[in-house]
């Protein structure tokens, strides 16, 4: 049974799910990155939210990880590159906390605009300071967009039924959709210039840190009020504090730091200045929301496969895993016979023809990709296989033909090497077992399975008996024999599976018989 750890605060729902599903957890938050480190070894999955970092270290410790899942969407806690690489998929619930983090985006600019938490506190102390708080109106002002992605987007809309002007900075927003959203699509100069609310929702990449730097606030518009609810760094905090103190900037709330939790900052007690605990998806519907999900993919992912929300890896539907499992189970075989008998690949190319080429090609291709490189690397898998023939240079094509050949369904693997393309196919039987039937141009029909001895050898009379013979000596046992030949008399292969380990002597006397050209043996 799959075990889980929930390491942060999450809905009990999310433990449910697991359970129904079949899946331990134990529920552990607030553990130090040390006690993290200590007890992550024993877990499949890993349950997040922000709290816990995912960090390389974890991940090295985390020796049967194979999915962390964060109850959110921003995954800026998990070092995605090290978990690719440890063949951890990474998944998040990327709409489950979308309208309450922008209702919270919204809240901060009423709370800006009429400068509600300093009214609050002044008036709970007895002050009456009816003349201090002098707000402005949202009616006809212009909120400026950084990003308009999923919250951007609901942010926009709530804006525009307050009456609004939306412009927004995103590069990936195409015109169709800015249209499609009632808001107007400008450049970051552009939306500085003009926006007497800025707010940001883009997630903190290379190119949004400090997105709103010391020279970006001094083009703002005098007066701006400036909202961030996705992420701390994409405001440089030292410029926005001297802007307030100067006047540029009239208001800011902040729902997110560069260092949380943010317990001192030169911001607190600035004039103006709004803060809230990372609170953005804090809401009752929007935390029982991404906990339901986040367990649902999760277990879906370790009881059957089935890949949804991934960062890392393609998407495979619950119900498409089970139809796709015979088959990467024959493309991880083909990978791996391809890559046990040829040395050098420097290309790789994956057909699928008949109902083979109906399915999702990424899985097929990830399996095969991860059975060929397994002779680099024990820890390679269907996450990591992608990324590391990148790393290494491997040209990967994938074919889908339409035609239907021998057989209803067929997976070829061919490689190129220094000495030509050489190609595998295998097809399923029953619908469900994974059968070889061609290797290098012999038609041959095998099972590829535990330890087994390839041998190309000289059709001739006798051989058969000979191999049998040099086997029997040393006391191998044949589980199954499959034979296949070019023509009469060429070259013939012979693929057997036996119950025991061949040691090198004992190849090295199947290799001296007669005829023989290549001897090798072959793990699954
Ligand atoms: N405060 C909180 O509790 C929460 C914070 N968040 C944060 O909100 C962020 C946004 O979430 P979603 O809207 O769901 O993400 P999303 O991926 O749907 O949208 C992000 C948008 O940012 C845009 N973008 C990327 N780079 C950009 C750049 N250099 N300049 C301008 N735009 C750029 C993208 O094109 C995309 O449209 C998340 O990354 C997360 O960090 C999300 C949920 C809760
Ligand atoms: O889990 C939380 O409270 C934070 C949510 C968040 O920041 C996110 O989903 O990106």
């Amino acid at each position: 049974m799959p075990k889980v750890l929930i390491s942060d605060k999450m809905d009990p729902r999310a433990a449910q799910i697991f359970r129904e599903r079949g899946v331990e957890v134990d529920e552990i938050t607030g553990k130090t990155k040390d006690e993290l480190i200590a007890m992550i070894g024993e877990y499949d999955g890993l349950a997040i939210r922000s709290s816990t970092k995912v960090t390389k270290d974890v991940l090295a410790a985390a020796t049967n990880l194979k999915v962390v899942g964060r109850a959110g969407i921003g995954v800026d806690n998990v070092d995605i590159p090290s978990a690719s690489a440890a063949g951890v998929v990474v998944m998040n619930t990327p709409f489950g906390n979308s309208i309450t983090t922008a209702e919270h985006a919204i809240a901060l600019m009423f709370a800006l605009a009429r400068q509600l938490p300093e009214a609050d506190a002044s008036t709970q102390a007895g002050k009456w300071e009816k003349n201090r708080f002098m707000g402005v109106e949202l009616t006809s002002k212009t909120l400026g967009l950084i990003g308009a992605g999923n919250i951007g987007s609901i942010v926009a809309d709530r804006a525009r039924g307050l009456k609004m002007k939306v412009v927004a900075f995103d590069p990936f927003l195409t015109p169709e959709r800015a249209i499609e959203l009632g808001i107007e699509k400008v450049t970051l100069d552009e939306l500085l210039a003009r926006a007497d609310f800025i707010t940001l929702h883009t997630p903190l990449t290379d190119s949004t840190r400090n997105i709103l730097s010391a020279e970006a606030l001094a083009k703002t518009k005098r007066g701006v009020r400036i909202i961030n609810c996705a992420r701390g760094g994409l405001i440089d905090e030292v410029a926005l504090k001297a802007a307030m103190d100067s006047g540029q900037v009239g208001g800011a709330a902040l729902d997110v730091f560069v260092e949380e939790p943010a317990k001192a900052s030169p911001l607190f007690g600035t004039p103006n200045f709004v803060s809230t605990p990372h609170l953005g998806a804090s809401t009752t519907e929007a935390q029982v929301n991404v906990a339901i999900q986040v367990a649902e993919q999760m277990a879906d992912f370790l009881m059957s496969g089935g890949v949804t929300n991934a960062l890392n890896m393609p998407s495979l539907s619950a119900e498409e895993a089970p139809k796709l499992k015979p088959y990467m189970a024959l493309a991880e075989r083909l990978g791996s016979l391809v890559g046990q008998l040829e040395g050098e690949i420097t290309a790789v190319s994956i057909e699928t023809e008949g109902a083979a080429a109906d399915l999702n090609q990424k899985p097929i291709t990830g399996a095969v990709l991860a059975g060929l490189m397994r002779v680099y690397s024990d820890t390679v898998n269907m996450v990591n296989a992608p990324s590391l023939a990148k790393e290494r240079g491997l040209d990967v094509r994938e074919v889908r033909h339409d035609r239907e050949g021998d057989y209803a369904t067929q997976v070829q693997v061919t490689v190129t090497t220094p000495n030509g393309e050489r190609a595998v196919a295998g097809t399923l039987f029953a619908n469900s077992e994974p059968r070889l039937v061609d290797i290098f141009g012999v038609k041959i029909e095998a099972d590829l399975a535990g330890t087994m001895l390839y041998v190309v050898n000289e059709d001739a009379p006798g051989f058969i008996g000979r191999l049998g013979g040099a086997l029997g000596e040393a006391g191998i046992n044949i589980g199954t024999f499959h034979l296949g030949r070019r023509a009469a008399g060429g070259e013939a292969v012979v693929l057997l599976s036996v119950d025991s380990a061949l040691s090198e002597k004992v190849l090295a006397q199947v290799q001296a018989l007669p005829g023989v050209k290549v001897a090798k043996t072959l793990r699954f």
